[in-house]
């Protein structure tokens, strides 16, 4: 193992996963692919202006296909998300869902235990042999019922993992996650995997890359992985012919990640100017002109090349305690679902097991005997790049309430990601980093804009600070004075934070 160093505490049944040989091949895939991330990422801090790339032209006019799905991908009209934590894992293989998406992205957070043990229960998971006791004395076993496909969602490309150093530095997390799932079950089969936060068809050529020589190490043959990407930042709108065609050995479907898109779209255009600010969170909704024309555009591509089209998430959550909001919720998420099944998506996300029936009801109706609806073409659909760009069509304003909730669930969100858990229901809605990178980045931008409120405050550094502290004030936990300064920080910093979690994982790691 030279050069290879794990700095990271004991976690328990850690040394069955952090295993010379996984660590080598974790380091052999860093070695190789370490210094073309960071080429790339560099390039991600020159914005460009967006629009259908001439030099790509003949990929999307060529005649080209992706690779026939595997068996247990070719129906996924449900797919529960979640975090890869151990009761939570069995709950999401019983659910009845078709996919689990184990996240250790926007719902997880990356201390080193949740590393670890992430992996722990994917390895038990892939073997059908994980087991729990909750600490009231519960036991979780796995049901006699069919399930789920697993789909693993690795860290975007941004995240460094400091528990792990190659050579002198940290690791990149995005092949940390990928490398010890691959390395532990690829050769069982079914290495599927939830690709997040790409910018652009030579980030997805690198994860082919990896993908192709991760195959090769272990010799599994070349195609048995299969890579679902999420079209979650503006500029890999523009190029989601190109993202597919990089990866079309591997490639299974995009998703529309709705929540990191949004995101993108502020941090993109966070300076450009007022035609381009975006108001509450809360009016920008999935029927929103230039949002219909990212779905529109993703469904249209997929089909068109023979991937599957996966719909994103609705955040309302029910409540078991709570009959009225548990109706809400279902009632939200049959509509986003309907929405989507009726524009020809083949599936869509919940996150939690109680909404799995009504997606299930939505897509079962949709569907009918076929296994998805890859035969849908959509060749009705021609979106042009201003219409991805018309940020003017969602209407809504910035409000006082807006202004207020965002600063509140920010806060609440980052005590809950300090404390292990990189996802929560927050007023009955689900709050993950992506959502609290809207909550963030608006108010930087509405700051930098001179955005005034519906009551006719303006939005400035001042205003939001003092609305930290009442919210300081008001709530009370752990974590809570480094929740807040961490919010200021990347809500107000005058030089915009790339990420929240950049700055928040140098607080745990
Ligand atoms: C923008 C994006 O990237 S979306 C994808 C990333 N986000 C996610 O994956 C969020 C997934 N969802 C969750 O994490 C959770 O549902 C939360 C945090 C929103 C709410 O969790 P809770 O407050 O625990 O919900 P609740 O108390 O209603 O849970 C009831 C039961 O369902 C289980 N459960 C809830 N959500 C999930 C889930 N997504 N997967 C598996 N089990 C779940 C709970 O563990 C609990 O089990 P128990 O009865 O055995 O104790
Ligand atoms: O990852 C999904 C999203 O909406 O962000
Ligand atoms: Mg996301």
């Amino acid at each position: 193992m030279t050069g290879i160093r794990v700095l990271g505490g004991e976690v328990d049944r850690g040394a069955e996963i952090l295993t010379p040989d996984a660590l080598e091949f974790v380091a052999g895939l860093h070695r190789s692919f370490a210094a073309t991330r960071d080429e790339l990422l560099a390039l991600r801090k020159r914005r460009r202006p967006l629009s259908f790339r001439p030099e790509t032209a003949h990929v999307r006019e060529g005649d080209w296909r992706v690779a026939e799905a595997p068996e247990p991908l070719r129906d996924r009209r449900v797919e529960i998300t979640g975090p890869t934590e151990r009761k939570m894992a069995i709950n999401a293989l019983n659910s009845g869902a078709k996919v689990w998406l184990a996240d250790l992205e926007d719902a997880n957070t990356p201390h080193w235990r949740n590393v670890v043990a992430g992996q722990v229960n994917l390895y038990d998971a892939a073997r059908g042999t994980i087991e729990h006791r909750s600490p009231e004395g519960k036991r979780y076993v796995l049901g006699d019922g069919p399930r789920p496909a697993i789909v693993v969602r690795p860290r975007g490309w941004h995240l460094p993992e400091r528990h792990i150093e190659v050579d002198g530095a940290p690791a990149v997390g995005a092949l940390v996650d990928f490398g010890l799932h691959f390395f532990h079950n690829a050769r069982l089969g079914r290495p599927y995997y939830y690709l997040p936060k790409l910018e652009g068809h030579r980030e997805a050529r690198l994860w082919n890359d990896v993908f192709t020589a991760a195959q090769a190490r272990l010799g599994v043959p070349h195609g048995t992985v299969r890579a679902t990407v999420l079209i979650e930042t503006i500029p890999a709108a523009f190029e989601m012919e190109e993202i597919l065609y990089e990866l079309r050995d591997h490639a299974s479907g995009l998703n529309a990640g709705r929540w990191d898109y949004l995101f993108s779209i502020i941090k993109y255009f966070r300076d450009q100017g007022a035609d381009h600010v975006l108001p509450d969170r809360d009016s920008v909704t999935m029927t929103a002109p230039f949002m219909r024309a990212y779905t529109e555009l993703l469904v249209r591509t997929c089909h068109k090349r023979g991937a599957f089209a996966m719909g994103g998430m609705a955040a309302f959550i029910p409540n078991r305690r709570d009959p009225e909001v548990t109706r809400r919720a279902l009632a939200k998420v049959r509509d986003d679902k309907r929405r989507e099944a009726d524009d020809g998506f083949d599936g869509s996300w919940v996150a939690h097991p109680d909404l799995v029936p009504v997606c299930a009801e939505v897509f079962d109706d949709r569907l009918g005997d076929r296994p998805n609806q890859l035969d849908v073409p959509r060749e009705d659909v021609h979106v042009t790049a201003d219409q991805l760009l018309d940020f003017a069509s969602a209407g809504g304003q910035a409000t006082r309430a807006g202004v207020t909730g965002a600063v509140d669930v920010g806060v609440r969100y980052l005590m809950s990601w300090l404390g292990g858990n990189g996802a929560a229901a927050i007023h009955n809605l689900m709050e993950d980093a992506a959502t609290a990178e809207i909550s963030r980045s608006q108010l930087w931008q509405w700051v930098h804009n001179g955005v005034v409120l519906d009551d006719g405050t303006p939005v400035t550094a001042d205003l939001v600070r003092s609305l930290l502290r009442d919210t300081r004030d008001r709530l009370d936990g752990e974590h809570l004075d480094l929740a807040v300064e961490l919010f200021e920080q990347v809500a107000l910093a005058d030089d915009f934070v790339d990420f929240l979690t950049l700055p928040a994982y140098e607080r745990i790691a």
